[in-house]
């Protein structure tokens, strides 16, 4: 379109091509997709107009963009089309009708022809219903537009799903993050590759800023939906791009977002090594009922003969260091059946681990409760086989069951 229309590549398209590119390349293996500009293996009698798009060969992988109709996920899929259309990889497409504004069976079906315009295949429609949630609405219908995307890969047998977050949506996240007072992995903001519930997700644009996907569209006569909520200053989001990024811009100067998004890709790497150690000093922390000698030698309440028990060597704990051991217990306390704990409840069950006189249990989010059981000197006498370390243990036991 662009190249076919005036001869040379908008720099702009041609800089995020080369970020989607190298996601890509991350994801699915190096040399997926050519550089930017360059000829590629595949390359086969190709048009630009998105007619000419390979998808008979099933060798090489699908992608699936997730499109709102947005500026973000449209120019998403416009720069996507561009690799599927020389042959690197098959490209189609997912929008989620959320089903709760007016309308929105319409705008989804336009967006979806719009896509199949462009040459993506398949382009699935999936209508879903938005149940309440305890975490509120924006949570909730996250819940059930992720799991249009897991259905969606089911049935396509799609390699990823690429999704339109761009540096000024990174910038809000870390924000609001900071503003929640979260810890690193918050700071750390959304990561360009993760897996969840089996789904490769990429971000290929945390580096293009909103004001370059305007660009990208226009460059590419693309006519976005622009939701009516994303101005809904009731949301928190919303007021922190319309109000909040503006006002710090204004008064601290510089540019906020792009410090915010680099804050963010540099404490994602940290957040993520953190993360891998914290669950492999779990495995080593962790002990089991066999080891210490069977649950009627612990002495715990009548909902531990049902429940999933985490056992803890408690001197291996003590052990860690802090930034560490907050992390595995945190890690245990979800393993046990219960949530992430907070900054406070996490607290407790680190006072309580190190200080033998706090009395337990201590209650943790999810029914999650925590108790310290050391053998008494005369079982120990008793029974010496009994494997429990001086220092005891950490019992975490869901009573949810
Ligand atoms: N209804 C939907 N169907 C499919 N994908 C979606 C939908 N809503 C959001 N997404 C995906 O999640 C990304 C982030 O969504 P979010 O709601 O934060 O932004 P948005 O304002 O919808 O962005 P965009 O400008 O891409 O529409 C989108 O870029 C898109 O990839």
């Amino acid at each position: 379109m662009q190249e076919a229309r005036k001869g040379r590549l908008n720099p702009t398209v041609g800089a995020a091509r080369g970020a989607l590119a190298s996601a890509l390349n991350d994801a699915l293996g190096p040399g997926t997709v050519a550089p930017a500009g360059r000829a590629t293996r595949n390359r086969q009698d190709v048009s630009e107009q998105g007619a000419g798009i390979q998808h008979e060969n099933s060798a090489v992988p699908l992608v699936l963009v997730a499109v709102s109709g947005g500026p973000d996920s449209l120019a998403l899929a416009s720069l996507t089309a561009h690799f599927a259309r020389r042959g690197d990889l098959r490209a189609g497409a997912i929008v989620v009708d959320h089903q709760l504004q007016e309308g929105s069976g319409e705008v989804a079906e336009s967006t979806a022809h719009v896509l199949r315009q462009m040459g993506l295949s398949p382009v699935l429609v999936e209508k879903v219903t938005v149940n309440s949630s305890s975490e509120g609405p924006e949570m909730a219908a996250r819940l059930a537009r992720y799991g249009a995307f897991e259905k969606a890969v089911r049935e396509t047998g799609a390699a990823a799903v690429l999704l339109g977050h761009t540096l000024d949506d990174q910038a809000e996240t870390v924000l609001l993050g900071l503003a929640r007072g979260s810890g690193t992995r918050s700071l750390a903001g959304m990561p360009a590759l993760k897996e969840e519930n089996g789904v490769t997700y990429l971000r290929p644009l945390l580096s293009v800023r909103r004001s370059e996907i305007e660009e990208i569209c226009a460059a590419e006569n693309l006519n976005p939906w622009y939701d009516p909520t994303n101005t809904d200053q009731s949301l928190m989001r919303a007021k922190v791009r319309h109000s909040i990024l503006p006002y710090l811009e204004e008064h601290l100067g510089g540019d906020v977002a792009l410090s915010l998004a680099r804050t963010a890709a540099i404490t994602g790497p940290d957040a993520l090594y953190m993360h891998q150690q914290a669950e492999a000093t779990l495995t080593r922390v962790e002990t089991s009922l066999t080891e210490v000698g069977g649950l009627e030698k612990l002495n715990l309440p009548p909902a531990a003969e049902t429940a999933d028990l985490v056992l803890l060597d408690r001197a291996s704990l003590l052990n860690l260091h802090p930034a560490l051991r907050g992390r595995v217990l945190a890690l245990a306390v979800k393993k046990a059946g219960g949530f992430n704990p907070g900054f406070e409840r996490l607290g407790a069950l680190n006072e309580f681990v190190k200080e033998h006189s706090i009395a337990g249990p201590v209650q943790l989010p999810g029914h999650v409760s925590a108790y310290r059981r050391r053998p008494s000197a005369a079982l120990l006498r008793q029974e010496k086989q009994i494997n429990l370390k001086k220092t005891g243990l950490i019992v975490l036991l869901s009573t949810s069951k």
